[in-house]
């Protein structure tokens, strides 16, 4: 489709939930406030001729401005402007095709359920080389809309998506100080130490056991390493995309871990098993048998179960903490006092 087709076909709001800069384009214009469960071309029947003539333009060169905003926008993005992902469907492992398009904003938390080895983490294989049609699954993944053509991979290499995984060893031999500061550095921000501050305090709030900003990362176990990524990925990482393949068993408080990530503004994509993790997320997609088979969206319901389970999954941490702290443990007592 071209991008006169499109703006035809969209409404506004479509336009804007596919490319938020539609919303700064029409500001810019002074029109904002245009009905927007209309296309353009028929919202503009309702502009203001004032605030039209205000700029010069006619309703028609209006729409032929966006044509061409739209088109430089997202000729080049650079991560900031990377506002929304977009699956399209491919086929299944049996070549079934997968009748679906999913759109996932900045902030959202997206969660993938399936049976093991039923393709979780290839889709999240297909998310991180922007597939076009050229893995196993067939899927394409736009980047605010648009097809990701080589030159456009090979600029976002390494920067439009952080990963997270179970396993994540350091091999540096530094001090968590110094590693935070060299990225801190690398990344360009405004006052490393405060940053440095801010991602060890996070860090040591995720795990368990207590580090040191003079521990050597070398050292930390894999609960604090985890902790010490997810904290330098929400707080230093400009990928706009975090994708996650199991942290269930990080020894980190792993719902919180992910909230921070969708706080900082990130798309969170992550395969779990675990239950609670699964219905935290504002959407969650099943995998069957290699193909996307649902999408669903959180209900009322399922908050509900959520809260329930909640209360259990506390509990549980309950007991893990008293058994490593060498306890015994009698029935009910931890519940009590939660
Ligand atoms: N649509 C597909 N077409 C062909 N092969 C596929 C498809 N989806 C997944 N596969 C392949 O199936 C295998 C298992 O997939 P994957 O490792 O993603 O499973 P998983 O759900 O992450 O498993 P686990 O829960 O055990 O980690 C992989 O070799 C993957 O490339």
């Amino acid at each position: 489709m071209t991008y006169p087709e499109l703006i035809h076909s969209h409404t506004i709001r479509q336009l804007e939930q596919l490319y938020p800069v539609t919303r700064d384009f029409l500001l810019n214009l002074n029109l904002e406030g245009l009905p927007d469960h209309l296309p353009l071309h028929q919202a503009l029947e309702h502009a203001n001729a004032e605030r039209l003539a205000e700029f010069g333009y006619t309703p028609v060169e209006v729409l032929g401005q966006l044509e061409e905003f739209l088109e430089s926008v997202l000729a080049n993005p650079s991560v900031e402007d990377i506002h929304t992902l977009t699956i399209l469907g491919g086929q299944d492992k049996t070549g079934r095709a997968e009748d679906i398009q999913l759109t996932i904003c900045k902030g959202e938390i997206v969660s993938i359920v399936g049976p093991t080895g039923s393709g979780k983490s290839r889709l999240l294989g297909d998310i991180e080389c922007v597939a076009q049609g050229d893995t196993p699954t067939g899927r394409r993944i736009l980047v605010n809309g648009a097809a990701a053509d080589d030159e456009f991979r090979f600029a976002m290499e390494g920067r439009l998506v952080a990963q997270l995984s179970q396993n994540m060893n350091f091999v540096v031999d530094l001090s968590v100080a110094e590693f935070l500061t060299m990225h801190a550095r690398s990344r360009l921000c405004v006052d490393p130490e405060a940053v440095v501050w801010q991602c060890f305090s996070c860090a040591n709030g995720l795990a368990g056991e207590k580090f040191n900003l003079d521990t050597k990362v070398t050292q930390l176990s894999g609960g604090q390493s985890r902790a010490l990524m997810i904290a330098d990925t929400a707080y230093m990482s400009a990928s706009p995309i975090v994708l996650i393949d199991e942290i269930e068993n990080a020894g980190i408080d792993r719902r919180e871990a992910v909230h921070l990530l969708a706080g900082q503004d990130k798309m969170v994509l992550m395969s779990t098993h675990d239950p609670v993790l699964a219905l935290s997320a504002d959407k969650r997609i099943v995998i069957r048998n290699g193909g996307i088979a649902a999408i669903l969206e959180g209900s009322d319901e399922e908050r509900e179960s959520l809260a329930l389970l909640e209360d259990l999954d506390r509990q549980m941490m309950e007991v893990r903490h008293r058994l490593r702290r060498g306890e015994r443990i009698k029935p009910g007592v931890w519940k009590e006092e939660l």
